[in-house]
């Protein structure tokens, strides 16, 4: 079993606050399905030049609650994944899939209700015919991301909690949801209150 989900169910505004606005993955890195989300400790995989057979590789390797980060390296033209292999994962209890490559299979996915984040769809198989690296640092939508590292995933993006720092981040997120949440009902739907607010800028 992974080790213990420090960020389970925050959103990732908040932990990018956390994290001061660093660490965010770019280049249209979404989910597949606006209302997923996902948590938990990165399981890595560098892939090597349009295979997947080391992304079949990790998921045998990798523990339940883990979170699949691939290094797709932007990769669009052959699909990292389909229904199938997705599947696989799902059934071996892994948390999701975050890729800066293309998946295909797109509506069957959305029914297995897995969440997957990539950048995009094609129809064309991945060979596999080499194997890439497993469990090394990666670089995934532009960020280092390091085994074990924390993947916070929603409809607004992907942010990456170094392991190292992921105490502190997860008290900064604490007081920035309590800090936002106080503000939020002091001024409630209040005119006078909006505008008293809006007075200090
Ligand atoms: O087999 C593949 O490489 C991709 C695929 O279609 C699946 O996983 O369903
Ligand atoms: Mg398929």
């Amino acid at each position: 079993m992974a080790e213990e989900n420090l960020f389970e169910g925050l959103p990732s505004t908040a932990v990018s606050d956390g994290l001061q606005g660093y660490n965010h993955m770019k280049n249209g890195v979404y989910p597949l399905k606006e209302k997923w989300q996902l948590s938990g400790p990165a399981f890595t995989v560098d892939v090597s030049g349009g295979e997947n057979l080391s992304l079949l590789k990790a998921i045998r390797s990798a523990s339940e609650g883990d979170v699949l980060v691939i290094d797709g390296k932007g990769e669009r033209s052959v699909a990292i994944a389909g229904d199938f292999i997705i599947g696989l994962a799902k059934t071996l209890g892994l948390k999701g899939i975050v890729v800066d490559g293309v998946i295909r299979d797109l509506e069957a996915i959305r029914d297995l209700d897995f969440p997957v984040f990539c950048i995009g769809t094609t129809p064309v198989a991945s060979k596999k015919n080499e194997y890439g690296k497993l469990q090394v640092p990666i670089t995934c939508g532009g960020v280092v991301v390091s085994p074990g590292d924390y993947i916070v995933a929603d409809v607004d993006g992907v942010v990456v909690v170094p392991k190292e720092d992921a105490k502190d981040v997860y008290m900064k997120t604490l007081d920035k949801i309590a800090k936002d949440e106080k503000r939020e009902k002091e001024i409630g739907n209040d005119p006078k209150k909006a505008r008293k607010y809006l007075e200090q800028y």
